[in-house]
């Protein structure tokens, strides 16, 4: 029986199966990904991720799945575990992973605090993207408590909504229904933002294709540059996620720099039944 070795890592407790494809790229259907993401009958993870050759100037191609199945562009949360494994194989300290959302650098000092720039953010209504002209710094979108968020695109959609108190929104209730509004046609990942009394930020994500995860990343990109048009945050901020926190700041050049930990939980492999789809 076929088998195939995977590292289940995670970032803050966003967690991941990450797949060596650059010799051969596995095949994976979308029934096969939701029968891994199954965390009672699969092995589960928040996204799975496939090292893949590149023909660029970059370590690897990364490609990212979430848990029922989509493809997403940007994970910052992976990309931070993903280029962990590249230092240590290459013995290196800086990497670059080629990813739908561009060529994104990883530094480190200790291989076990990364720090990935993450691009530029882009701001425009298609960008995001939006199915109609709206100011991404104030869309006129309501969702029972949530409204008047920013619109940030990271490489993949996100939406940052500012909120008197962050553990207060029931996020399972409005988390999908913001998700799948109309307005994003892409769907979109939905974070609620409060201040701290100590200035920092409180964030939580319902991702888009997963649900509330421990941490994302790049929401955490579309958060301080989102607070920072909202004059809520400067440069820099540390971002409280439900699985620790995550060091942002705003380069010069205007790109976005996550830092934060990663994390290697075992090493093990999938069978054949699991990559036909059947859990
Ligand atoms: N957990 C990730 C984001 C993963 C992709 C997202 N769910 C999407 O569909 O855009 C991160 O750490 O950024």
């Amino acid at each position: 029986m076929e088998q195939i070795p995977f590292i289940k890592m995670h970032g803050l407790g966003n967690d991941f199966v990450i797949i060596d494809g650059r010799a051969t790229p596995p095949e994976l259907s979308g029934a096969a990904l939701r029968a891994i993401a199954d965390r009672h009958r699969g092995v589960g993870y928040d996204q799975l991720i496939v090292m893949e050759p590149t023909a660029h100037d970059a370590d690897i191609f990364m490609r990212i799945y979430n848990s029922d199945g989509s493809e997403a562009e940007a994970c910052g949360n992976a990309t931070r575990c993903v280029a962990h494994l590249l230092m240590e194989e290459a013995d290196k300290n800086a990497v670059t992973i080629e990813t739908r959302a561009g060529f994104l650098a990883a530094t480190t000092e200790d291989r076990q605090h990364i720090v990935i720039d993450m691009g530029l953010p882009k701001l425009g209504w298609q960008d995001i993207p939006l199915s109609r002209e709206e100011d991404t710094k104030h869309i006129n979108l309501t969702v029972g408590p949530l409204s008047d968020p920013v619109g940030v695109n990271m490489g993949n959609p996100h939406v940052v909504f500012f909120v008197e108190d962050a553990e207060a929104v029931d996020l399972e209730k409005w988390g999908p229904i913001a998700e799948t509004d109309p307005i994003f046609p892409a769907k979109a990942n939905i974070s609620v933002v409060s201040k701290m009394e100590n200035g920092d930020l409180r964030l939580r994500v319902w991702e888009r294709g997963v649900g509330i995860t421990l941490a994302c990343g790049s929401a955490a990109c579309a958060t301080i540059v989102a607070a920072n048009i909202r004059g809520l945050a400067g440069k820099e901020a540390t971002l409280h996620l439900n699985g620790g926190p995550l060091d942002l700041r705003l380069g010069e050049n205007g790109h976005v720099f996550m830092g934060g930990p990663i994390a290697t939980a075992y090493h093990g492999t999938l069978d054949a039944n699991l990559l036909k789809g059947a859990a």
